[in-house]
């Protein structure tokens, strides 16, 4: 059988580096080589070329896929040119807007394409948007609160967007707090989200956790997830590098691939 040729964007990241070597234990899969602006010699071999510039490698290895896990600032552009190139994207990189989104489906869509753009490739953290999803249909009254390490780009996290988007779809409309509620430190209630709050907390330490919280008269539901080690994300991404050939256009969501 043919194993599936898989690059990496962002070879030489936190989580690039974990992608090659889930990679290479699987020997269903080819790692044929990455891109990453600076090239390191401890990750090049002569059969894994990491290259600077993600056309050409593209170009020169011909992958199936090409997983992503890059930057906010250059996402997009990077599943542009492997969708025109005929690459499959899996994405995990955060930032991309829901409109960004539509664009990269419709060109997905013209070039016969499929693509998995995931915010969260760990099944826990799929499970808590969803029990929150549930939650927030009986308690409207939420808030998110993320907490990443500090390296972190984007504030909030792709998780907890796509936390509050889920919730947006089932929630009752509702501004929470109270109506004269002042804030005397600017930023100190969140980011506002259709009538409810996201917290963003960055410390060293932490990987990458979220609390959904709900409130009720005399309760509260506290749904928390914990990624205490990126090797939380390798399921996911394995899974969605084997399965992303078989779409036609972008899904949007690991939950798309569960059963
Ligand atoms: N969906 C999920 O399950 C998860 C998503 N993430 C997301 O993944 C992204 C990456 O996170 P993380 O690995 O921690 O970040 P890192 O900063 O550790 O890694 C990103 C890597 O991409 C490189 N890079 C920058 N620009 C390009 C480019 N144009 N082409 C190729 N490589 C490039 C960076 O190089 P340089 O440093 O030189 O700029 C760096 O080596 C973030 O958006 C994060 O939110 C993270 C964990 C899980
Ligand atoms: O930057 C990270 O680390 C993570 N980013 C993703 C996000 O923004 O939600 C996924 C996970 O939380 C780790």
């Amino acid at each position: 059988m043919n194993r599936l040729k898989v690059m990496v964007s962002g070879a030489n990241g936190r989580m690039g580096r974990e992608v090659v070597k889930m990679l290479k234990k699987d020997d269903d899969l080819l790692y044929v080589g990455g891109i990453d602006p600076i090239v390191s010699s401890q990750q090049e071999t002569d059969d894994n070329p990491i290259y600077q510039r993600l056309e050409e490698a593209l170009i020169a290895e011909k992958p199936d896929v090409i997983v992503d896990f890059t930057n906010p600032h250059v996402v997009k552009d990077n599943v542009r040119t492997a969708i025109e190139l005929g690459v499959s994207p899996v994405v995990g990189t955060t930032g991309l807007t829901l409109e960004d989104i539509l664009i990269l489906d419709k060109l997905a869509k013209e070039h016969e394409i499929g693509g998995v753009i995931a915010p969260n490739f760990a099944i826990g953290a799929v499970l808590m948007m969803k029990f929150a999803q549930t939650a927030a249909k009986y308690m409207p009254n939420v808030e998110i609160i993320e907490y990443h390490h500090d390296q972190k780009l984007d504030a909030p996290s792709g998780t907890a967007l796509k936390t509050a988007e889920l919730i947006q779809q089932v929630r009752k409309e509702l501004k929470q707090g109270h109506p004269n509620e002042k804030e005397t430190l600017i930023g100190a209630r969140g980011g506002a989200f259709s009538g409810f709050r996201i917290h963003s907390v960055r410390l060293p330490g932490l990987v990458a956790h979220q609390e959904v919280i709900l409130g009720d008269l005399g309760q509260t539901l506290t749904i928390r997830h914990d990624s205490i080690d990126r090797e939380s994300f390798m399921p996911g991404v394995n899974l969605a590098i084997k399965k992303v050939k078989s779409l036609r256009g972008i899904i949007y969501g690991l939950e798309h691939l569960l059963n």
